[in-house]
């Protein structure tokens, strides 16, 4: 099996005065070595919540409520912090949206980098630095730079700085959480590019986060649909690219102008995701949904598996096996 990450059943909450926040409800995923893995959904729909479930950044209110999260044959939710410092950087590193979030305002490039490497390799700094001129070179930054205050460079140019601290200790994931979304779209295609080289070049698997589902479908080998915390579909890019099963992913696909061919008329998804803390009956997305069936008010769709990829929706019921028979299956080879 050459899956890296394993996050299966994961629940994630927020403790709110109005009650339990279920931000992400029971989702399970997994990321190949060397796989361009997406997430998608609406604003709210627990995208950042479950990266920060992965990377150890969740602060309370939130908790992981249940779950497991495996990478490469490490079970995470039990590590200490000591003991996930040690894989952080590492084996695991994230991007924020904003390169701000990352990078300390008041401390220089170089300082950054090199405190980065020298938390988690012993070599001399001499070498640490050589190491940072290496990585901005992988970014295509001068060296001079090194010397400069975040502040002093342009966003692009620090998202970049981002990228190389996130690729520093060559780790085995990369979690980008909206890496380009503050970016105008010259800088963001820029970024993009060279994202993809360095994946290229390295193979890393990167769980891409992001609300815009073209870019998505440009970059990703597989992509996951969020709603309201559950994923509602996974489907590999090309099948994807022929049309989407779940009535929400084909709500997001219409959402956005088409990538090729004749340009058609944009509709949106009419009404808002459901209040988290009392969610209503049966499917999630029934209220939204232009296929409702009364069975829909009522139970709730189990996501189910094929040769396509997997999608909850009473529409498909019947249609594949269920993430357990998946399992099986996958372990008994
Ligand atoms: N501190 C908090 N207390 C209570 N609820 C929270 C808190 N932080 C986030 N949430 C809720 O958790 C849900 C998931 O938020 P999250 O930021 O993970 O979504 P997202 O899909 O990443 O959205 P965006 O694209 O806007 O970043 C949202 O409904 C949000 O309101």
């Amino acid at each position: 099996m050459n899956d890296l990450l394993r996050v299966e059943n994961l629940n994630i909450q927020y403790d709110s005065p109005r009650g339990k926040v279920n931000a992400v409800k029971n989702i399970s995923f997994t990321i190949k070595k060397g796989e361009i893995f997406g997430l998608v959904g609406e604003s709210g729909c627990g995208k950042s919540t479950t990266a920060f479930g992965i990377s150890r950044l969740l602060r309370p209110p939130a908790q992981i409520a249940g779950g497991s999260i495996i990478l490469d044959g490490t079970e995470l939710t039990n590590l200490t912090d000591q003991e996930f410092d040690k894989i952080r950087w590492s084996k695991i590193s994230i991007i924020l949206q904003s390169a701000m979030n990352n990078l300390n305002p008041v401390i220089k490039i170089q300082d950054q980098l090199i405190d980065a490497i020298l938390a988690h390799k012993k070599m001399a700094v001499k070498d640490a630095v050589n190491h940072a001129k290496y990585l901005l070179n992988l970014v295509d930054i001068s060296e001079e730079r090194l010397n400069s205050f975040p502040h002093e460079l342009s966003g692009g140019m620090r998202q970049r700085i981002v990228i190389a601290m996130a690729l520093a200790l060559k780790p085995d994931l990369i979690i980008m959480d909206e890496p380009t979304t503050a970016l105008d779209v010259v800088v963001q295609n820029g970024i993009i590019k060279k994202i993809l080289t360095l994946q290229k070049e390295f193979g890393f698997s990167i769980l891409f986060i992001t609300h815009d589902l073209p870019l998505m479908l440009e970059i990703c080998d597989r992509v996951g649909v969020m709603y309201a915390g559950e994923l509602v579909e996974v489907m590999k890019r090309e099948e994807l690219l022929q049309g989407a099963r779940h009535p929400y992913t084909k709500g997001l696909l219409q959402s956005f102008p088409p990538l090729k061919g004749k340009k058609t008329r944009l509709k949106g998804i009419p009404g808002h995701p459901p209040d988290l803390i009392n969610p209503p009956k049966g499917c999630n997305f029934h209220p939204r949904c232009p296929h409702m069936m009364p069975h829909c008010k009522l139970h709730e769709p189990e996501i189910l598996g094929d040769e396509k990829g997997l999608v909850a929706c009473h529409l498909y019921e019947g249609e594949g096996d269920t993430l357990e028979q998946i399992s099986a299956t996958s372990e008994g080879n």
